[in-house]
């Protein structure tokens, strides 16, 4: 349990800690094996088995932002999700299938299998399979709204955008990223066209390199900045400092899947020593 809600505690042989809770299937805490958390989790957002948990990896589903009819985000972070245990060495396994509680929001019949794997040491996968089980044909959009841990946001930058078009949801323009290295402090809400190298999360404790999916075509970035963050009841008034969103989504182009087809969205980590100064 954390928090009162159910969770599940998962041990890779790397000597790499996952804790991920029922609700959402969200995974909470990656501690690699020099126990270093890699993962923002608010301290005071709520575990009350309806609210979506503020930090960690929530799975937006499947609808992303308020980009439709659907709650916020869609309605997988805010459903219990079954733990069907470890599925390969190193990997383990949770799932939402449809039922009364997410017909009640949308009518398709899907399945949806979070697998958590660690690879490497230092390294965490995070895939979410996307099956239609239905009959008839349907479109999603999603993402895995990872938040990553921040030691000081003002000393951390983020590589490897430069070129990619992007649209500024806080002033609504739309531009190519122009910075080789982009830096935060206020407000920042960007859906990047995701580059085809990974994003490497530079702070001077060491790198963090970021990857998705091709069925991820698109990369948010999101931090609150510190007036949005006041106004968020489940965040002290100083996480934003310790916390980036660097999210894999497919979310311009709803994904259409046909009866019995499936798809697959993930993200990869891969935590390294700092190769050069902060830029
Ligand atoms: O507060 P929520 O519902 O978890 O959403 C957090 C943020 O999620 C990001 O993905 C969006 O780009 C932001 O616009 C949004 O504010």
């Amino acid at each position: 349990m954390v928090r009162g809600q159910p969770a599940v505690e998962l041990s890779a042989r790397t000597g790499d800690r996952l804790v991920v809770a029922l609700h959402g299937g969200h995974l909470l805490s990656w501690q690699d094996a020099d126990g270093t958390e890699r993962l923002y989790l608010s301290p005071t957002a709520l575990f009350d088995g309806r609210s979506a948990i503020r930090g960690g990896v929530p799975i937006c589903f499947p609808q992303f932002n308020q980009r439709g009819p659907l709650p916020k985000h869609g309605f997988a972070r805010n459903l219990p999700w079954t733990f069907a245990g470890e599925t390969a060495p190193d990997a383990w396994t949770l799932r939402l299938t449809d039922s009364d509680a997410t017909r009640a929001f949308w009518p398709e019949r899907f399945g949806l299998d979070l697998t958590l794997s660690v690879p490497r040491a230092g390294v965490l996968r995070i895939a979410l399979q996307v099956a239609n089980t239905g009959v008839a044909p349907w479109s999603f959009t999603a993402a895995l709204h990872t938040y990553l841990r921040v030691d000081e946001l003002a000393d951390a930058r983020l590589l490897g955008l430069q070129g990619a078009p992007c649209w500024d949801a806080v002033r609504d323009a739309r531009a190519t990223e122009t910075r080789d290295a982009v830096g935060f402090g206020e407000e920042f809400d960007s859906v990047y066209g995701a580059p085809a190298q990974p994003l490497v999360l530079r702070q001077p404790r060491g790198d963090l390199h970021i990857a998705s999916s091709p069925d991820c075509p698109q990369t948010v970035v999101w931090n609150p900045g510190p007036a949005l963050c006041a106004r968020l009841a489940d965040m002290p008034a100083d996480g934003w400092r310790h916390m980036l969103c660097v999210e894999a989504a497919a979310i311009d182009a709803p994904i259409e899947l046909a009866p019995g087809a499936a798809t697959l969205l993930w993200q990869q980590l891969d935590a390294r020593p700092s190769s050069s100064p902060t830029a």
